[in-house]
């Protein structure tokens, strides 16, 4: 199925914008789990089971599972999701760039090997190192426009002429060359509530996948106000941390489960 075909169902079906960002760290794992091989793949299938339902889609970071040489769990993760939580779309977070050559690999990597639904990208090697991704058509590709970090306006917020920003410029580029298969979607900042909105005016309804809020403090009105679409959707609201460790027992999916809820519940409010 087409991702964004999945990911409109999700927000119908669920009643959901909510994005659960599954950012295993091993140090901070209730202790029944630490020690355990396969560790980072029973935490977050805990944390799936207990969420699934009150979500649009999953967004597992890839760097978290390299650096714990857990690749095979993050592929097993995925595996598991579509097999027991099908119709819940998965984002690799991986913001690949590079040459179109390597671009292919990446591409194969996140689509045949992880079978991701969907992968962020880095747009700023243009439009060929971006085609790979855009050539599967059914999956979802999101490009960094305006993040949500701090040092993000460092180049992001540069005048690339006209008064035209740099993130302005990739949102433009985006919605009226690179989505020829309406398959892209947007990366923005829920600590920039203003850009948010201004990505808005730019892309029409182009699906916006929005971190920030949770650990980073973005305000999820704000958010909702300057991003939400006039059906009330358009938008993937990321929380990895304060979601994934809001408890450190035995009963942290139960804890990670009422925080989902309570900020899937603020952003219904916002709708
Ligand atoms: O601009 C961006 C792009 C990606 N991220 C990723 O989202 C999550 C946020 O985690 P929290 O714990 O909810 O802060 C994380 O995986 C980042 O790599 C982002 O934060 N900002």
């Amino acid at each position: 199925m087409h991702f964004m075909t999945a990911l409109r169902a999700a927000w119908q079906n669920r009643n959901s914008l909510l994005c659960v960002g599954l950012d295993p760290y091993p140090a901070r794992f209730p202790a029944h789990l630490q020690g355990r091989p396969d560790a980072i793949l029973e935490f977050c299938k805990g944390i799936v089971d207990a969420t699934s339902d009150l979500v649009c889609s999953f967004k597992p970071q890839i760097a978290y599972f390299a650096a714990q040489r857990a690749e095979d769990q993050l592929e097993d993760l995925i595996a598991y999701i579509h097999e027991c939580h099908p119709d819940t779309p998965v984002i690799l977070d991986s913001k690949r760039g590079d040459i179109g050559s390597t671009a292919a690999q990446y591409a194969v990597e996140a689509f045949e090997r992880f079978g991701a639904d969907a992968i962020t990208v880095n747009p700023y090697m243009g439009r060929d190192s971006v085609e790979p991704y855009l050539e599967y058509a059914d999956k979802g590709v999101i490009l960094l426009c305006r993040t949500s970090n701090p040092g993000g306006s460092d180049l992001q917020f540069l005048d690339v002429g006209g008064g035209e920003r740099l993130f302005e410029r990739v949102a433009r580029l985006v919605a009226n060359d690179w989505n020829a298969s309406g398959n892209c979607g947007l990366v923005v900042g829920a600590t920039f509530p203003n850009e948010i909105a201004r990505v808005r005016q730019i892309v029409g309804d182009m699906p916006l996948l929005v971190p920030g809020i949770g650990a980073q403090g973005g305000d999820i009105a704000e958010t909702m106000q300057a991003g939400g679409t006039g059906d009330g959707t358009g938008l993937m609201i990321n929380s990895s941390r304060a979601i994934l460790y809001a408890g450190q027992g035995e009963d942290y999916a139960e804890a990670a489960r009422r925080v989902a809820l309570e900020t899937r519940d603020a952003i219904n409010a916002h709708r």
